[in-house]
C-alpha cells in the first residue's frame, strides 16, 4: 500500500468510509522535515541570511502510532506559516527542545522526541483512521485542522482550552505536522472542510485566521466593536488579511499599514479605505538600535487623525515587534488596547509607559485561540463571510522555497502548499457557493 492508492480513493469521489477504513496504511510517506543535527547550521549568521531552502528537507518517514484520541489523516494541502520559518532557521529556539521536553511527559508522548521535526501547522485532508474513543469523526471525513494540541488534564485549561499548562502548537511544538502527505493530530483538532473551497484554498486560513480572531474579535483578545479605528500592522500580511476582513465584516475601520502600492491595492480591494505605506511615508520608529524617536511616533499619529477624521486608535493589531511597538502605544487612544501575538523584528520592546498608565491603555498578550475560537473562526469562511487569502501555490518540493518568500517577506497573504494533491483546484464539492463569492476567494491569486 502506498499513498497513491490513498490519492485514488479520495479522487475517486463515492469511496466510502467503509473503503477508507479498508485501505491498509502506507508504512511510510513524504513529510517537510528539519533535522537535529543541523540546528547550528547556521549559527553566527544574520537573521535574514538564514535560509530555510538549506535547512528544509522532503524525507521518507515512517507512519507514526496512532494513539487514543488521535487521527491520521491524509494530506492533500497545507500552508506556509511564520512559526516555520522560524523552526528553519532555529529561532528565537530550536523547536527540537519542545520535542524533547514533550516526549518527557509520558509514555505516547515519546514518539514525538525524534531527531526529525515534521513540520507545519495547516492542513486540509481526508481522516484514514481514528484511535480508540474517537467517536465524532471517521474515515473518509473531509476535514481541516486547527493547531491546538491539549491534553486538558488539568482544571486550568477548562473554560480557555488556550491556558492548558500543556498546551502545544502541532507541527511547531510536536511533530508529525501539516506539510506532509500524512499528519498525526488530536481528534478535536479537526473541523470540516468549507465545501465551496479547494483543498489549497481550505487549507490557508487556519492558523492565522483563528489567531486574529482570538486577538482582535474574541472577549479573550480585544472584543473589537463597531466603529473601532483598529491599526493593523501587515494589513495584507498572513495576519492581517484576515484582521482586515474581520474589521471590515465587524463594522469596524480598519487602518492598514503595508509596505508597497501593490500591498496597499490589495486592501482597497478588500473595502479598506484608510491605508498607510510605511515604505513610502518613510517612518523610522528607531533612531539607532538603541534609541527611538518618538517625532516619527507623533508623525504617524498625526497622519492616522487625517485618515480617521481626528481619532485615535481604538485598537492596535500587534506582531512586528520591536521596530513598531513604541509606536503602537503611543497612537492608541485613552482606555485604548493593544493586542499582540508576536514580535517578528525582536521580542525585547520598549515603549514609554507614561502613554500607556497616564492614558489608561492596555497590552494584551494573545496566542492562537482556543478550541471554540478556532471553530468559530473557521465557520465563518465555511459561510463565505471571510475568504481565504491565498496568493501562491508550491510543491512539496518546493517548500524551502516557499518559506524562504515568507522569510523575505516576498509574498503576500498566505502561501500554500500541494501535498497529495497533484493539482490546485481539487476539492470543491459546492460549486453554486463558489461562484458567489469567487472574486473574494481569489483576490490575492496571482499577485
Ligand atoms: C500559532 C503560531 C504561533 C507563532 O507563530 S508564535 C511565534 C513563534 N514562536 C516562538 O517564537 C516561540 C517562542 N517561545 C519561546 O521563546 C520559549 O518557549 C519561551 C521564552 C516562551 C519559554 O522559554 P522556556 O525556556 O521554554 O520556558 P521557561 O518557562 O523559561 O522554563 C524554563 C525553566 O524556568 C522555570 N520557570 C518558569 N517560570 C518561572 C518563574 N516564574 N519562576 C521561576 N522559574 C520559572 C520553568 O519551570 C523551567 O524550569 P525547568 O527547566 O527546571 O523545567
Ligand atoms: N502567537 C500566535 O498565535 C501567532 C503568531 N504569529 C506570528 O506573527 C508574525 C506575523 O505572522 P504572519 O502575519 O503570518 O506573517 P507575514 O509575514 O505573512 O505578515 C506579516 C506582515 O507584517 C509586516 N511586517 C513585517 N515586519 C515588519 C516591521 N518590522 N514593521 C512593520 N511591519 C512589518 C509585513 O507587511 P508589510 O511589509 O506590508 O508592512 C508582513 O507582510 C510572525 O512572527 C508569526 O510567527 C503568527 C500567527 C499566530
Amino acid at each position: 500500500m502506498t499513498v497513491k492508492d490513498i490519492l485514488d480513493a479520495i479522487q475517486s469521489k463515492d469511496a466510502t468510509s467503509a473503503d477508507f477504513a479498508a485501505l491498509p496504511l502506507p508504512e511510510s510517506y513524504r513529510a517537510i522535515t528539519v533535522h537535529k543535527d543541523e540546528t547550528e547550521m547556521f549559527a553566527g549568521l544574520e537573521t535574514r541570511d538564514k535560509d530555510p531552502r538549506k535547512s528544509i528537507h522532503l524525507d521518507e518517514v515512517p507512519l507514526p502510532e496512532l494513539g487514543p484520541g488521535e487521527a491520521l489523516v491524509a494530506v492533500m494541502a497545507s500552508s506556509v506559516n511564520y512559526n516555520s520559518v522560524w523552526t528553519s532557521i532555529f529561532e528565537p529556539l530550536s523547536t527540537f527542545g519542545f520535542l524533547e521536553r514533550y516526549g518527557r511527559t509520558n509514555e505516547l508522548a515519546k514518539r514525538h522526541d525524534l531527531p526529525y521535526h515534521i513540520i507545519g501547522s495547516d492542513l486540509a485532508g481526508v481522516v484514514l483512521r481514528t484511535g480508540p474513543g474517537v467517536n465524532a469523526w471517521k474515515p473518509g471525513d473531509e476535514v481541516v485542522a486547527h493547531c491546538l494540541s491539549v491534553e486538558l488534564e488539568s482544571s486550568d485549561g477548562h473554560n480557555d482550552t488556550m491556558l492548558d499548562p500543556e498546551q502545544r502548537i502541532w507541527g511547531f511544538e510536536t511533530n508529525f505536522g501539516g506539510l506532509a502527505e500524512v499528519a498525526l493530530v488530536k481528534s478535536n483538532q479537526l473541523m470540516p472542510k468549507p465545501d465551496h473551497l479547494s483543498w489549497e484554498e481550505a487549507a490557508a486560513p487556519g492558523l492565522v485566521n483563528s489567531t486574529a480572531y482570538r486577538q482582535l474579535v474574541s472577549r479573550n483578545g480585544a472584543g473589537m466593536k463597531q466603529g473601532d479605528n483598529v491599526l493593523i500592522w501587515g494589513a495584507s500580511g498572513g495576519l492581517g488579511s484576515y484582521a482586515t476582513q474581520f474589521a471590515l465584516a465587524g463594522g469596524a475601520n480598519p487602518i492598514c499599514v503595508v509596505s508597497s502600492e501593490q500591498k496597499a491595492d490589495i486592501c482597497r480591494s478588500m473595502g479598506a479605505e484608510a491605508i498607510i505605506d510605511r515604505s513610502a511615508e518613510g517612518y523610522k520608529f528607531w533612531k539607532d538600535e538603541q534609541t527611538q524617536d518618538p517625532k516619527e511616533w507623533k508623525r504617524f499619529g498625526k497622519r492616522i487623525r487625517e485618515l480617521t477624521g481626528g481619532e485615535d486608535i481604538d485598537i492596535v493589531f500587534e506582531h512586528p515587534g520591536r521596530e513598531t511597538f513604541g509606536a503602537s502605544v503611543y497612537v492608541t487612544r485613552k482606555g485604548g488596547t493593544i493586542t499582540t501575538c508576536a514580535s517578528t523584528s525582536g521580542y525585547m520592546h520598549e515603549y514609554d509607559n507614561r502613554y500607556l498608565w497616564m492614558s489608561l491603555k492596555r497590552i494584551i498578550g494573545s496566542h492562537f485561540a482556543n478550541y471554540r475560537e478556532a471553530w468559530e473562526a473557521n465557520r465563518l469562511i465555511a459561510k463565505g463571510k471571510i475568504h481565504p487569502t491565498l496568493s501562491k501555490v508550491y510543491s512539496l518540493e518546493d517548500t524551502g522555497q516557499a518559506a524562504h518568500d515568507v522569510h523575505r517577506n516576498a509574498h503576500q497573504g498566505k502561501v500554500g502548499v500541494l501535498c497529495l494533491a497533484p493539482e490546485e483546484g481539487l476539492g470543491v464539492r459546492d460549486e453554486e457557493m463558489r461562484a458567489k463569492h469567487i472574486d473574494a476567494i481569489n483576490r490575492f491569486r496571482n499577485i
